[in-house]
């Protein structure tokens, strides 16, 4: 900031250009050690000026006015207190959706994008199919599903107020219709107004132990809500509600497709398999880690 506020800066004399605040900015990035600082600086200076990135390097001698420069510096500042991009910029983009996104709730990743196509993929073959999102965050599971799915009945539920408010949000703006509920899954059953029996749990749990926030960029472990990222002592425990859960609410047949921690895959396999899952597989994302763990609730046994 010192440097854009200061005597003869051109941008305070008002004759600063796209590509110079560009070069500026991604020089601030790269000194205070953020990640990806030309990509970030791109975004936000696209956001601020309303353009693509195409037309951003298309007029590179283009003067910004003050109103932009003052709105880019805001702007700049926030990520430079390592705020997450999505935070700063107000919105992500996930399947196609651009949705809200900002304190209270995770920012939705890349690996939840593929989990929810895989799930898509799966749903195929389900007319009308019935889904509960366990855990929706800013609701980008279920609102992706009921976008590319019009005919499908989507439910999804969270215990953050926070979070279901900008669910709602997102769901109204998109015009989207899903069934948010304020319920914990850890709790011994789940509220009465989630009527089974569902084709599809989905759910991307907190599965982080405490003793990861060391290890997490300043992004995660300073802005992004605890009660999204944390499992708590034991890094099953959401898991474990959830094989609960499923034998009441799954049809008979119904699937679980959970999201997991690389390392608790094959941890969380076992649990659903002793749990009385069939068909119990851990399946890798696009980079080859473990990601996903499918279960299906057996069906009754023939007595004939
Ligand atoms: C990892 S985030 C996932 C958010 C979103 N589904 C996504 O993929 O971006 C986990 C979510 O679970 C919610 N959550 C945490 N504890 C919960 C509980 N006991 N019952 C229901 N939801 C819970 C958090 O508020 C958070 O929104």
């Amino acid at each position: 900031m010192l440097a854009i506020m200061t005597g003869n800066d051109p941008v305070e004399n008002g004759t600063i250009t796209q590509s110079e605040l560009l070069q500026q900015a991604i020089q601030r990035l790269e000194a205070a050690g953020v990640p990806d600082a030309r990509r970030n600086a791109e975004w936000m200076l696209c956001e601020v000026l309303g353009c693509s990135r195409a037309q951003l390097y298309a007029y590179p001698e283009r003067p910004v006015d003050a109103a932009r420069r003052a709105r880019f510096a805001e702007l700049l500042a926030r990520r430079l207190r390592r705020e997450p991009l999505q935070y700063v910029l107000g919105y992500v983009e996930f399947l196609g959706l651009r949705l809200e996104v900002g304190p209270g709730v995770l920012v939705p990743r890349p690996e939840t994008e593929w989990l929810t196509e895989r799930v898509l993929q799966e749903l195929q073959s389900t007319p009308g199919p019935r889904v509960l999102d366990v855990g929706t965050g800013s609701g980008c599971i279920a609102l992706a599903i009921k976008h590319h799915r019009s005919d499908a009945d989507v439910w999804a539920c969270d215990i953050s107020p926070e979070a279901l408010s900008i669910a709602r949000r997102n769901a109204e703006r998109l015009g989207l219709q899903v069934h948010w509920v304020e319920a914990d899954v850890l709790a011994d059953s789940f509220p009465e107004n989630v009527p089974g029996p569902f084709d599809l749990i989905v759910s991307n749990p907190p599965y982080l132990a405490l003793h990861e926030a060391d290890e997490l960029p300043p992004e995660v472990r300073d802005y992004e809500p605890p009660v999204a990222l944390y499992a708590g002592e034991d890094p099953l425990r959401f898991y474990r509600a959830l094989a609960r859960h499923g034998h009441v609410l799954l049809k008979p047949g119904g699937r679980l497709a959970c999201e997991v921690h690389a390392h608790y895959g094959t941890d969380v396999v076992a649990l659903f398999e002793a749990c009385g899952y069939e068909a119990v597989r851990l399946e890798c994302d696009l980079a080859g880690n473990p990601r996903l763990v499918w279960a299906r609730r057996p069906a009754p046994v023939s007595s004939s």
